[in-house]
């Protein structure tokens, strides 16, 4: 937004120099932004010692009559809202008779900026997306709170974690003029945003934020509102008497069942849309189940297509017959049809998943099972290249067995194509409310408000280790032990703790519990990363040296790989581990590797040594009867996983994961056992046997894999160094020093 000079007359003179001035005890630092209702100022919190972003109501709203007071009361029951996917409110005010706003300083960009950029937005992340939305809704609308303003501008897309924080819950009401406590007032906002709620001047209610979440996802669909009228006048009526254009006529790789429930959530009577978020959360497990069941049919049949093209090649080869294989080509899945979608990741040339796509993308040379072909055995040839010279006479019969091959062909694909459009949901045997890794940024945000935090919440240090770092097999190892160590100098020390000197506080914030809130400008922050548990004092003289490697050092690499994935998982921002839901078999590993030799670290000299994860969404609730094994491979393969590709990414299939982990010695286990699992940040992997496997390894880097789960299937994420180098997987060692 272009920021004209301004006179921030609300502000009292600078303390420092650079500054904007100082709003009580806030250093106003620059400006963020403006919207319809003020300011957005980066300014720190000089009581706390944190960056804040502070909102300030401007002059002209502040002056209507009772918008000051709706403002306070509506920004209190928001900062009453702890969820990870609303954002995180820290102090509600005034000063100077100036209402402001204190809340967690976030990084990435809003949703609307991102629709600006155009890009094609994969279907299994707007499920994502809508997801995480409905999730803030729910605990909001749990506390009474209709947000009424939901739009792409409030949509904030964390960077990196792909994390939805929906920002101004209530505002809208605050800032209307002659609203009333039932919502009703003068219609106010951005026409395409509006519902038929407000058209016909009903109360707003949760389910017209399920409306104007659709609007959302359907822009995000299509690039398009449903209803778009220059004023709202024109607006109110349409949206009355209009009906969006269907979705997938704008886009049809958007498959059917999310159109659906977008024009569900679009339905003008409110009794016809999802109940309630908690209800369209729910819808959007099955879509998404739905979905993945329809792509995985469709890749089988692309297999099966694949596999009978081969058959019938050689028939045909052998008989030195022409046969025109683009008849089998009209028998593959239309291109218009479910089996189109653009299946998850973008697959790479060659990949496995190019290789899969159905008739319109032909393979490059990369069997659908992931391993490589010749590239003539797996390329279907154009329609008429079998013809060895000249394309065969319309006349010339087909050979019996050629007619044998099609007939089976037909009626297998018949079949399978009813079995497709039948198929209630997902195989048993999939993963059910995980979508495909690469767009898994925060699926996993808790659908509940979170728990009220102790008072004092432990550090994230205090919290990660005490409970969460178990490991087997070790019974002590003394130094490598930091489950009651303090907490570190450097870790945040404030955010939790409730301003005394503010005269408005009234939020106890959840800020840390959250996630630390980062600040791009200029205090140095900390960060949940792992080398936090380090910080400690030693306690006596320590002839050995700490060393901190992760998985961005020189050869290092990390990766989930995933069965029957046939797609590289290893440049995406998540790892996942994951069981398959019910069988409670493996489905989703991690591979790690770290590479000691950029790190100047001799295997031999390694003493201790501890592997830390950072959980991409901290607190993780559902992580119940979660259990992660820790395994070393060595020998071949560990220094290059087999066939990884240039970005370090492998398949299942050429992993040692496809033999299973058995052959592999466990080194150690992580489970959340206790209460504090729910608040871990970060997983810490510790023993005598992973110092040990790391003193042994032969090569210059050392790799392992991650395995386990719980049974209900759910995913633990981590963050890999796609997301953040900083807090990438990370190797502690206590390295015995140089002799001198
Ligand atoms: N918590 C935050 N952290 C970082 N930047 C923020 C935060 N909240 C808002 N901003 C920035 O400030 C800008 C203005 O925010 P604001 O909410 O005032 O405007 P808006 O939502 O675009 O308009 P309106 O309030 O009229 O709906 C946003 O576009 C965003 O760039």
């Amino acid at each position: 937004m272009p920021k004209t000079a301004t006179n921030y007359d609300f502000l009292d003179a600078p303390t420092q120099d650079g500054d904007l001035g100082m709003l009580g005890s806030y250093r106003i630092l620059g400006e963020l932004g403006r919207g319809g209702m003020g300011y957005v100022f980066r300014a720190i919190d000089t009581v706390l010692e944190r960056p804040v972003a502070l909102k300030v109501m401007n002059k002209k709203v502040a002056s209507t009559p009772n918008s000051r007071d709706r403002f306070l009361q509506e920004a209190r029951a928001m900062a009453a809202v702890h969820h990870d996917n609303v954002v995180v409110i820290f102090e509600v005010g005034t000063h100077g008779g100036t209402p402001f706003m204190a809340m967690e300083m976030l990084r990435g960009e809003t949703l609307e900026a991102i629709n600006k950029k155009k890009e094609h937005r994969q279907y299994d992340r707007v499920i994502d997306y809508a997801r995480q939305i409905a999730r803030g809704l729910g605990a909001a609308h749990a506390k009474g709170i209709v947000h009424r303003d939901i739009k792409p501008a409030n949509i904030w897309v964390e960077e990196g974690t792909e994390r939805i924080k929906i920002l101004d819950f209530g505002l809208a009401l605050a800032t209307s003029p002659d609203a009333d406590a039932s919502g009703v007032g003068s219609v106010c906002g951005t026409p395409g945003y509006l519902t038929p709620e407000q058209a016909r001047s009903d109360p707003l209610d949760d389910r017209s934020d399920l409306y104007s979440l659709g609007v959302v996802l359907y822009e995000m669909c299509t690039g398009k509102l449903p209803t778009s009228q220059p004023a709202i006048p024109q607006q109110l009526v349409a949206l009355l008497t209009g009906s969006p254009t269907p979705l997938r006529e704008l886009n049809p790789d958007i498959p059917q069942p999310l159109a659906d429930l977008i024009h569900q959530l679009l339905a003008k009577e409110p009794r016809d849309r999802p109940a309630n978020a908690a209800a369209l959360e729910a819808q959007l497990d099955v879509v998404a189940r739905e979905c993945e069941a329809k792509s995985e049919t469709a890749v089988s049949l692309s297999k099966l297509q694949l596999s009978l093209k081969e058959v019938v090649d050689k028939q045909d080869d052998a008989k030195t017959e022409s046969f025109d294989m683009a008849a089998f080509d009209d028998l593959a899945v239309p291109a218009t049809a479910p089996a189109a979608f653009p299946s998850s990741p973008t697959p790479k040339p060659g990949s496995g998943a190019a290789a899969n796509r159905p008739a319109a993308s032909p393979p490059t040379g990369t069997h659908p099972s992931g391993k490589h072909q010749p590239a003539a055995a797996a390329r279907p040839a154009p329609a008429g290249s079998k013809t060895k010279g000249s394309p065969a006479p319309e006349s010339q019969p087909l050979s019996p067995v050629v007619w044998m091959g099609a007939g089976i062909l037909v009626t297998l694909l018949l079949v399978l194509g009813l079995l497709w459009f039948i198929l209630p949901g997902q195989p048993e045997n999939t993963v059910s409310v995980v979508p495909p890794a690469e767009d898994l940024g925060n699926a996993e945000s808790s659908p509940a408000p979170r728990p009220t935090p102790a008072p004092t919440p432990p550090t994230p240090t205090e919290k990660a280790a005490p409970s969460s770092s178990r490991s087997t097999p070790a019974k002590s190892e003394p130094r490598s032990s930091n489950e009651n160590r303090t907490r570190a100098p450097r870790e945040p020390s404030a955010p939790d703790t409730p301003a005394p000197t503010q005269p408005n506080a009234s939020i106890a914030t959840e800020s840390t519990d959250v996630e630390m809130p980062v600040e791009t400008t200029p205090e140095p922050l900390t960060e949940p990363d792992v080398a936090a548990v380090e910080q400690e004092p030693a306690e006596q003289p320590d002839p050995t040296e700490r060393v901190k490697v992760n998985t961005t050092a020189g050869i290092g690499a990390d990766s989930t790989v995933r069965e029957d994935y046939e797609s590289s998982l290893g440049t995406k921002p998540i790892l996942l581990v994951q069981k398959r839901k019910g069988d409670g078999e493996d489905k989703q590993h991690v591979h790690l590797r770290f590479d000691l030799q950029a790190a100047g670290v001799s295997h031999a000299d390694v003493q201790q040594a501890r592997l830390g994860m950072v959980l991409s969404i901290p607190g993780h609730e559902k992580l119940h009867d979660t259990t992660l094994n820790l395994y070393g491979f060595d020998a071949k393969g560990a220094d290059r996983w087999r066939e990884e590709d240039g970005n370090r990414a492998i398949l299942w299939e050429n992993s040692i994961s496809r033999e299973g982990l058995d052959s592999l010695p466990l080194l150690a286990q992580w489970s959340s056992e206790g209460p504090e699992y729910a608040n871990a940040q970060v997983v810490f992997f510790s023993s005598p046997e992973l110092a040990e496997f790391i003193r042994k390894a032969t090569g210059n880097s050392v790799s392992f894999v991650i395995s386990g789960g719980n049974l209900e299937g759910t995913a633990v994420r981590f963050i890999s160094k796609e997301a953040d180098a900083a807090k990438a997987p990370t190797l502690l060692l206590s390295v015995a020093a140089p002799s001198e």
